[in-house]
């Protein structure tokens, strides 16, 4: 049975006995969001990213979530995107369309994923572009105290390095205050060339989720869910706070084996 809680900031953590639990209550959750945005606002923009998460995002596409959740209303974008070729193994898009978007009928104009042929900088730039349009049109919500989109959920993964999207730790990217969406052309993790939603953007989100699994995961989830003080005050797992919006964690066993006061018998 998952465990609930919830950590310094407000945010809710769920802890879960297996990756199969996980991914169900995750469904559950994606599948909530869903209908609720749908309900209030006619659409749901969903950022996704890469790792993990798309895996365990997995059980959307059978029942009861094939049937119940309305694809149609969903408009994809990606929080951070890795600037190769749609079908490299790398993409991130790739990592989406084989394991979700081409096994649930979504509609293929929703679907933004990034320019590929260009540099990463301009397709950071023309990514923006496209966002604001759809910020204009309300496909993407605003937020009330921020110019930035309020997207109704985004999905992350944590990297053991604490990295979240495509922004890493010690990383001048963290400091980006204007910009929605920047780029990296020296990602620590290959490949180098990236686009990434910037934190605001993240922290402007109605819904941020943060999967994370496995133990080599442990260390940097508690540094970025426990009281460390001023130990790691820069790592980008930690700078996730919306600041309107609710964050949710749903990590497995191993990745919370290090939160302070966590008993594995548990
Ligand atoms: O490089 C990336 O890594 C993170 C974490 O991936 P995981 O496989 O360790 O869960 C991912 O969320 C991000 O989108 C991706 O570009």
């Amino acid at each position: 049975m998952a465990l609930f809680g919830t950590h310094r900031n407000g945010g809710e953590l769920r802890i879960h006995e297996s990756l199969d639990e996980l991914s169900t209550d995750l469904a559950d959750y994606i599948a909530e969001i869903s209908e609720a945005s749908v309900k209030e606002r006619g659409v749901f923009a969903i950022g996704l990213s890469g790792g993990s998460p798309i895996d365990l995002m997995g059980k959307l596409c059978g029942a009861p979530y094939n049937k119940t959740v309305d694809w149609g209303k969903w408009y994809i974008f990606w929080a951070d995107e890795r600037v190769v070729a749609k079908n490299h193994a790398d993409s991130n898009y790739k990592l989406a369309k084989d394991g979700l978007l081409s096994k649930v009928p979504i509609v293929p104009s929703h679907v933004h994923s990034i320019n590929d042929s260009v540099s990463a900088e301009e397709a950071a730039d023309e990514y923006e572009f496209v966002i604001r349009q759809l910020v204009k049109t309300r496909v993407i919500s605003v937020s009330e105290i921020s110019d930035c989109p309020k997207f109704d959920l985004i999905l992350i993964g944590l990297g053991a390095d604490g990295h979240v999207a495509s922004l890493f730790p010690n990383h001048s990217v963290l400091d980006e205050g204007n910009e929605w969406v920047t780029f990296i052309t020296d990602s620590p993790k290959p490949p180098p060339e990236r686009i990434t939603f910037t934190l605001p953007v993240i922290n402007s989100a109605s819904n941020v989720a943060i999967v994370v699994t496995g133990d080599s995961k442990a260390e940097a989830v508690h540094l970025a869910i426990d009281d460390v003080g001023s130990e790691c005050p820069s790592l980008p797992g930690r700078m996730v706070q919306p600041t309107k919006g609710k964050l949710v964690w749903f990590l497995d066993k191993p990745a919370a084996s290090k939160l302070d006061g966590f008993d594995l018998s548990m």
